[in-house]
């Protein structure tokens, strides 16, 4: 590590208890397990097949599996032997698992997706819905590596902001799965940068800022719109692509109540969606097919796992510190340069974006009418460095100063840039990125969302 005043401290992992467990496996079942992100554990398939949301583990590989700060399971459709090194804050084998369920669902998208070769039409576009964690993402992620195993290539698409996918939170995204999903990792986190030891899969992400679709609802549905036309371009241009379709994986808040639906209609008419797999709600299940139910739709309800856990604040927060700490520095596994440079503030355009019933600059500049906060705008302009941007992560964008804010909230992210310092006297902000070189554009969108990370730099 070159930088001075940086450090590894923050992400190197603590000497942990060396305890060697072997567990067996009958057909079926899943060995579920809690790691907290102060430990980690190792784990080896030794004999039998075994999967992790529907990607294969390898038999016996020279480098175990390393997972920290996970909440999963392995399940094995055949039997399987585990050896598990480390202390897990729980574990369990669970004999009562919805795999058989799930995966009858893989099968009927596999029967549409030969229907699409067939005809040469588009293959489902399934949008998964449901409360929260009642295992949206877990199925999200299960289904595309069923998809993938069977020789396809899915979309995915994240709409959850809470959670990032092949990025940080805070963003939607979409990828096309060309090559497995990480095991340890699940969907990661940053991919844009650095070396990996499972292909790069490069994600069109979008800024959003903020936690909750709810809360700049324009502004959610406009970047949902365009995400939805590279997709849907996508499918068009790519023929695997084409007949295997996309999954969408969606945020809990959603579904919470009627109210809230309006984003899950604009979602279904922008990606087209004619499979909704709803999770875990009778109630939402029998709204749902009230409001989309018509011919060439299919709507299907699956149970939720009971292996999905509640997430508490501390466990999410520290989730989210997490994802951003990798995308600057890397895993252990596979550690990057991040780079630190200062630059005036005057060299760079900078968005702010919050809620709708935020009033953060009218607290920061009191009394000047130009920066009141209205509910129409889409982001307030920022003239003034200020001290509540330290420890902030900012998305660059693909964007000109000179752009309209509509056409920097529509434009994808290239990268992201860490606020390390800033000297509101001298007009200087100091930034981290993830690898050398100049800033590529000049746009840069800061949300409230995720929070500022005070730890990163140790
Ligand atoms: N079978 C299982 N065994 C153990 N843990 C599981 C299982 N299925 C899901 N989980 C875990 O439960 C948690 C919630 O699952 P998941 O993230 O899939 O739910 P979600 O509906 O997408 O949540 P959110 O509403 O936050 O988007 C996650 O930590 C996930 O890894």
């Amino acid at each position: 590590m070159a930088l001075p005043g940086l450090n590894f401290d923050a992400i190197k992992l603590p000497l942990q208890e060396k305890q060697t467990v072997v567990h067996e496996l009958k057909s079926n079942t899943e060995w579920r397990f809690e790691v907290s992100f102060e430990r980690s554990i190792e784990v080896k398939l030794l004999s039998g097949t075994a999967e992790i949301f529907g990607t294969e583990l390898a038999q016996n590989q020279l480098e175990p599996y390393v997972f920290r700060g996970a909440k999963a399971a392995i399940y094995t459709w055949h039997g399987c032997k585990l050896e598990v090194t480390g202390s897990c804050s729980v574990d369990y084998i669970a004999e009562e698992t919805p795999m058989i369920s799930y995966g009858n669902t893989h099968f009927a998208l596999e029967a549409l997706r030969e229907d699409a070769v067939a005809s040469n039409t588009l293959g489902p576009r399934v949008l998964v819905v449901g409360p929260a964690n009642a295992g949206k993402t877990s199925l999200a992620k299960l289904l595309s590596a069923y998809a993938y195993r069977s020789g396809r290539t899915p979309v995915v698409a994240n709409l959850d902001p809470k959670e990032g996918f092949l990025t940080i939170p805070g963003t939607i995204s979409a990828s096309a799965l060309e090559s497995i999903v990480d095991v340890s990792q699940g969907w990661g986190s940053s991919p844009i940068t650095g070396p990996s030891q499972i292909p790069t899969k490069l994600p069109l992400v979008y800024q959003y800022g903020l936690e909750d679709p709810d809360a700049k609802p324009d502004n959610f549905k406009a970047i949902v719109r365009r995400l939805a036309l590279s997709v849907n371009n996508r499918l068009e241009d790519d023929s695997n692509a084409k007949s295997t379709g996309c999954i969408i994986d969606t945020a809990g808040s959603m579904s919470n109540g009627r109210e809230n639906y309006g984003i899950i209609q604009h979602i279904v008419s922008e990606f087209q969606v004619n499979v909704l797999i709803i999770l875990g709600s009778e109630r939402l299940y029998s709204d749902m097919f009230r409001r989309f139910s018509k011919p060439g739709v299919s709507i299907l309800k699956l149970d939720k796992s009971g292996g999905c856990v509640d997430r508490d604040v501390t466990y999410l927060q520290q989730a989210r510190d997490t994802q951003v700490k990798e995308y600057f520095f890397g895993s252990p596994q596979s550690m990057l340069s991040p780079h630190s440079q200062q630059i005036s503030f005057d060299e760079v355009l900078i968005y702010r974006v919050s809620s709708e019933s935020s009033d953060f600059l009218d607290s920061l500049l009191p009394g000047d009418d130009e920066y009141t906060s209205s509910s129409d705008k889409i982001f307030e302009k920022l003239d003034e460095p200020t001290s509540m941007m330290q420890n902030a992560t900012l998305a660059i964008v693909q964007a000109e100063p000179t752009d309209t804010p509509e056409t920097v909230r529509d434009s994808s992210v290239i990268g992201f840039v860490f606020i390390s310092e800033v000297d509101d006297k001298r007009r200087k902000i100091r930034m981290l990125t993830p690898m050398t070189g100049r800033l590529p554009k000049k746009v840069l969108i800061w949300g409230t969302f995720p929070e500022p990370v005070a730890n990163l730099l140790g």
